[in-house]
């Protein structure tokens, strides 16, 4: 398989030349299990590590190679390669690492556009639809909003709940969808270009994996089948993580895409609600929390009915979020910080005592 094919382009070419790679292979990083990765390249799949030099310079979870990277190989051993480095990623998907409040953790790299998917019935919710696009927002991947299970529900309440979407949601694409009677399924085809990589966001149950299988035309997504190897019984997952599309189009689907969810979202906010943002420049104060002010443009648009009411509502929480995360951020650091001088000063106090 052609470079090309799994999504190499004249950008990658380029990236390559001004950072004197091209000395080394190429590949691109199709799945990272524990830092043992797979990379593809015109030759195969070719298991990964990375360099000690590579491994002693970062300074972040951010340095390391994620899915989607293009990296700089060298082969060492059969159907082994090392990894010494990473080209600059074009987008990066990610969310706050579990557990480790205020870090961010990579998830995926170099994705194009992301098919938000939502279904029709018990799952539909703009607010969630917001929050997806505030994770592609920040993450700078193109959003394409897909409704799925409409066989579940009458034409009449598609089209309400479509306008409902559009009334919130503008500038976005969006298509209707059914896995089951497979309609729209082509019109999803069409949106996928040759070359560019796509991911699926959505809670889980919205059909994420059934639409896959449609769009490659294959069963692909088998999960925890028990692994016929070691016959241990032991739960593994055989699915491929970046799949090549037969028209040329690129999915990747990992776990970490799949766990995206509501608590990734507080950044990106400025431009998915961009309305509310161009108001607030016509609020009286600078600093204006658009809720108690008087003169606040806002809180005329939604006394007017200029801004939907509940996208309002969604801004604000979302904003609260945001404005959480960043004191929780600002916390850590301070604590690093703290730590950091408490070192320095333990090292000096060895210094002068010479023990
Ligand atoms: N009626 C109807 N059911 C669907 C449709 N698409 C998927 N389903 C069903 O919804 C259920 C969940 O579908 P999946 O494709 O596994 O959903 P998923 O988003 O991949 O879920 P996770 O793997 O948990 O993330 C399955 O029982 C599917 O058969 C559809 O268009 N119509
Ligand atoms: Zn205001």
């Amino acid at each position: 398989m052609k470079l090309e094919h799994f999504g190499y382009n004249n950008n990658i070419e380029k990236l390559r030349i001004q950072h004197n790679l091209l000395d080394f292979g190429i590949g691109r990083v199709i799945s990272e299990h524990k830092e043992r990765y797979m990379v593809k390249t015109e030759n195969g799949e070719f298991e990964a590590e990375i360099t000690g030099n590579l491994r002693y310079t970062a300074n972040s979870r951010e340095d390391f190679p994620a899915v989607g990277d293009w990296v700089a190989i060298s082969e060492y051993d059969d159907h082994k390669v090392l990894i010494h480095a990473i080209l600059p990623r074009k987008t990066i998907l990610k969310r706050q690492a579990v557990g480790k409040k205020g870090e961010n953790q990579i998830i995926a790299t170099n994705i194009d556009f992301a098919f938000i998917v939502q279904a029709v019935d018990r799952d539909f919710n703009i607010n969630r639809i917001e929050r997806y696009l505030t994770i592609c927002n920040v993450s700078n991947v193109q959003p394409i909003i897909i409704l799925n299970k409409i066989d579940l529900i009458s034409e009449t309440a598609l089209s309400d709940l479509i306008s409902e979407v559009q009334e919130r949601v503008k500038h976005v694409p969006l298509m209707a969808i059914s896995n089951t009677s497979q309609k729209g399924i082509k019109t999803v085809k069409g949106y996928i270009v040759q070359g560019k990589t796509y991911c699926l966001l959505g809670s889980s149950g919205v059909g994420k994996s059934s639409l896959l299988n449609n769009l490659s035309g294959k069963q692909l997504m088998k999960t925890n089948t028990i692994s016929t190897s070691t016959n241990k019984g032991r739960h593994v997952t055989t699915h491929r993580e970046l799949i090549v599309l037969e028209n040329g189009g690129i999915i990747i689907d990992n776990p970490g895409i799949r766990e995206v969810g509501i608590s990734d979202s507080v950044g990106g906010l400025e431009k998915t609600f961009g309305e509310i943002v161009e108001l607030s420049k016509n609020c009286k104060f600078k600093d204006c929390t658009h809720t108690i002010e008087m003169d606040c443009a806002v809180l005329a648009a939604v006394e007017s009915g200029k801004v939907d009411k509940l996208f309002y509502e969604n801004y604000l929480k979302m904003k609260r979020e945001k404005e959480h995360f960043e004191s929780t951020v600002a916390q850590k650091r301070k604590k690093d910080k703290n730590f950091g001088k408490m070192v320095k000063q333990f090292k000096n106090l060895r210094k002068s005592n010479k023990y």
